[in-house]
């Protein structure tokens, strides 16, 4: 974490979990765990349908909420779809673009997610774009030139004064919902990586304010190692953030002075 230049950002991902009743429950536990905000800011990413209830529940305790994904297009014939303009008129803040499950499941390419992170930013989101690399990735050692990639390709043709809207989140597949996580060093090292990436492309003062998490069975075990890679700056939790009080553990890792 580098507080100086950037914020660090602690996100939960609740992925296809939590009724509208169970979101209500996970409110009414969370709050009396919650500290006063600090240095953090704090976002749950929660299903759509859930959107309305979360904006309303979390707002005294300053939870920004943020979407799982949208769609490219802002309006059209795309049955099932949610367009970001739409997200943003319910009080959205973030969401996430490209996760693996929708790289991997829904057939999304970095192209689309590219189209997708300027639909965000013309809505006024914040896209939370993912990258990550596979286990037959990492050990083949095409890491850094898939990630390279990948970042290059989800920013392609955004404009350096929208940078300060766009975080990055590093999440390797082979840690994600495994309970194997990368350790601190490699998760800095990829971290360091994007970073680079971005300031070949828009310059150092874009590049070091640009939030950059990890992601990837964040635990409150882990979460205050990985925090202090000083280009990890917050995490995007799945399992973790279903359960309040290990959620709460990690905002207090990401807060500790
Ligand atoms: O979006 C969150 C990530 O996929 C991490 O999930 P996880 O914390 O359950 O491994």
């Amino acid at each position: 974490m580098n507080r100086r230049y950037r914020k660090t950002i602690i996100a939960g991902n609740w992925k296809m979990n939590k009724t509208l009743s169970e979101t209500r429950a996970f409110a009414e536990e969370l709050k009396p765990l919650l500290g006063r905000p600090k240095w953090c800011e704090v976002v749950l990413c929660v299903p759509y349908v859930n959107i309305p209830a979360a904006t309303r529940l979390f707002k005294d305790c300053r939870i920004a909420i943020g979407a799982e994904n949208c769609h490219y297009e802002s309006s059209g014939a795309y049955t099932g779809e949610v367009s970001a303009e739409m997200l943003k008129e319910l009080g959205v803040k973030y969401v996430v673009i490209g996760h693996s499950e929708r790289r991997q499941y829904y057939n999304e390419t970095d192209f689309t997610v590219n189209k997708k992170v300027h639909a965000a930013l013309e809505a006024g989101l914040r896209p939370i774009v993912c990258v990550g690399e596979s286990l037959e990735q990492r050990e083949l050692g095409v890491t850094l030139e898939l990630i390279n990639y990948q970042v290059k390709c989800a920013l392609a043709g955004v404009p350096a004064e929208k940078m300060r809207h766009v975080v990055f989140a590093y999440e390797p597949i082979w840690a994600i919902g495994t309970g194997k996580t990368a350790t601190a060093q490699e998760a800095g090292e990829v971290c360091e990586t994007i970073r680079t990436i971005i300031r070949k492309l828009y310059g150092a003062r874009v590049a070091r304010a640009v939030t950059i998490q990890y992601g990837g069975s964040m635990n409150p075990k882990n979460a205050f190692e990985l925090l202090a890679q000083p280009d990890v700056d917050g995490g995007l939790i799945g399992g973790a953030a279903l359960k309040p009080d290990q959620f709460v553990e990690i905002i207090n890792a990401a807060n500790q002075d």
